[in-house]
């Protein structure tokens, strides 16, 4: 890989726009050819951005120097109309004091609730009874699709208590649904331009797809008011009544600002909405190309009761270790950015201007032989798991330093949902493997185009067929 040339005021501004359709690739690649595993790109007008894979690196702006790492202005103008002032897009106190709000409904409790009550109800009473009739009719499923509309059901029931039922397709798309879709889209596709003027003066103009952003926000945000209100009507009439969403669990605890709650709520159903689906997407397609791993986790499941309770999903080892090996190549957040807010120098020595933006890149760490090894590139859950010498030589989970697995971040700033996420996929992975076997359509079998804007998908979605396992 010879470097891309970099070029007076547009820097290397014509490479990036070359690659634009592949830009995880094109920047993986580039940290990869580095041998610090850091490596600076030039934007136009001399801004530099620079991406690392390198652990050490990763560890001095998450966490060392977290203070100066922020998420900053570019980040922040670009998602403020959907995000507004939620958790997803604020720094310093704000931050600190919605993060440990939000934690303390993310106790143990509130996540064995989410399993029996949320995910087994939507696993059960809609998921399955889809891929059951693929199954008898021998029909051809968008498994990408399917597992995003789930995914969307089951984190607006944990946010609001609502389900948009979004995964029914028979039924009409809840317009919340379609609002909060275009809004995270056309938000998204801002950071692509090579101005932010560009979006800036399109909306001021409210012309092209900012007009459509407007209006997304706004049903977006009327919607949420509607299920604040009428929340708040149901806690005057029975204040002891046990709620579990999130939204209900701010009101009781005496946060009643609206646009506040409703800020960090649109924050969550952001985080929760494509991640699972992302990383299951690529686990199942994983899995149908390895057929005695797939046996191997069937084995896992089949020696759980049908039912499944929470303690048994929490302790499927082999399948915990699938999904972190599966994310290890295809990570649902390919690459995340910082801001500096005051000059800095990398424990590489590269120099760190105010105002520069730091990148991680999870997608090229999980391919670094240093880190993972020569046989990198293969498949491999049990490079995640020791067997346990103390007890009867049950295998055990042993976990990388998150630093050089940063997939759900790392540092303060780790991603919240992290432990509810893994229930959830394991639980869906369960549900479907205890009775079905997914089998993808393509004639060639070769590996799908991993595409990413703020979440990574497979492109052309993920047809499969599915197969009953005991027919
Ligand atoms: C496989 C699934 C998931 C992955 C890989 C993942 C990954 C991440 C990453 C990389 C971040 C940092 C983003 C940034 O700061 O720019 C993050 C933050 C966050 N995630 Fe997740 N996530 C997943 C699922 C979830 C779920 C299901 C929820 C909610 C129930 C959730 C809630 C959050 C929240 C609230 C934050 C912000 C934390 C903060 O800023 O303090 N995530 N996640």
């Amino acid at each position: 890989n010879s470097p891309p040339k970099s070029y007076p005021i547009v820097g290397h501004y014509l490479s990036i726009y070359a690659n634009r359709h592949r830009l995880t690739q094109f920047t993986s690649d580039l940290v990869l050819s580095s041998p610090t595993l850091t490596t600076v790109l030039r934007r136009p007008f001399g801004q530099r951005r620079i991406i690392t894979a390198d652990p050490a690196v990763v560890r001095h702006i998450l966490k060392t120097n977290f203070s100066i790492y922020q998420k900053g202005d570019i980040f922040r103008s670009t998602l403020f109309d959907v995000l507004g002032n939620g958790i997803f897009n604020v720094d310093g106190d704000d931050w600190k004091f919605q993060r440990q709000l939000s934690s303390h409904e993310f106790n143990t409790k509130s996540l064995r609730h989410f399993v029996e009550h949320v995910v087994d109800v939507e696993l059960n009473d809609r998921l399955i009874p889809i891929l059951a009739a693929a199954a008898a009719n021998d029909s051809v499923l968008d498994l990408q699709d399917i597992l995003q509309r789930f995914a969307f059901d089951n984190i607006c029931r944990i946010a609001f208590g609502y389900d948009p039922v979004y995964l029914t397709p028979s039924l009409p798309k809840a317009k919340f649904a379609v609002a909060f879709e275009d809004g995270v889209r056309i938000s998204s596709e801002r950071f692509r331009l090579v101005s932010p003027l560009i979006w800036k003066i399109q909306r001021f103009l409210n012309i092209g797809s900012e007009q459509r952003l407007k209006e997304a926000v706004t049903e977006i945000r009327q919607f949420a008011v509607k299920i604040l209100t009428e929340k708040k009507e149901e806690l005057a009439r029975n204040p002891s009544i046990q709620s579990v969403d999130l939204l209900s669990r701010f009101l009781s605890s005496g946060h009643s600002d609206e646009n506040f709650v409703i800020d960090i709520v649109i924050s969550f159903i952001l985080a929760g909405r494509d991640t699972t689906s992302a990383a299951l997407v690529w686990f199942f397609w994983l899995i149908s190309r390895n057929p005695a791993i797939e046996a191997e986790i069937v084995k896992e499941i089949d020696l759980k009761s049908e039912s499944l309770v929470y303690d048994e999903v929490k302790d499927m080892v082999y399948t915990h270790a699938s999904l972190c090996e599966s994310m290890r190549l295809y990570p649902p957040v390919p690459a995340d950015s910082k801001m500096a807010n005051a000059d800095d120098v990398l424990p590489d020595g590269t120099v760190v201007e105010r105002g520069v933006m730091v990148s991680y890149h999870p997608y090229a760490m999980g391919r670094v032989e240093g880190l993972w090894g020569k046989d990198w590139a293969e498949f491999r859950p049990e490079r995640w798991l020791e067997t346990d010498e103390t007890t009867t030589g049950k295998l055990r989970f042993v976990a990388r330093d998150p630093y050089t697995y940063p997939v759900f971040q790392a540092g303060p700033r780790i991603c919240l949902g992290k432990e509810m996420a893994f229930l959830q996929m394991k639980r869906v992975v369960a549900g479907v493997l205890q009775r079905f076997t997914v089998v993808p359509v393509a004639e060639d079998g070769g590996e799908p185009v991993y595409v990413a804007a703020l979440t990574s998908k497979m492109k052309g979605g993920f047809s499969v067929k599915i197969r009953e396992r005991k027919e």
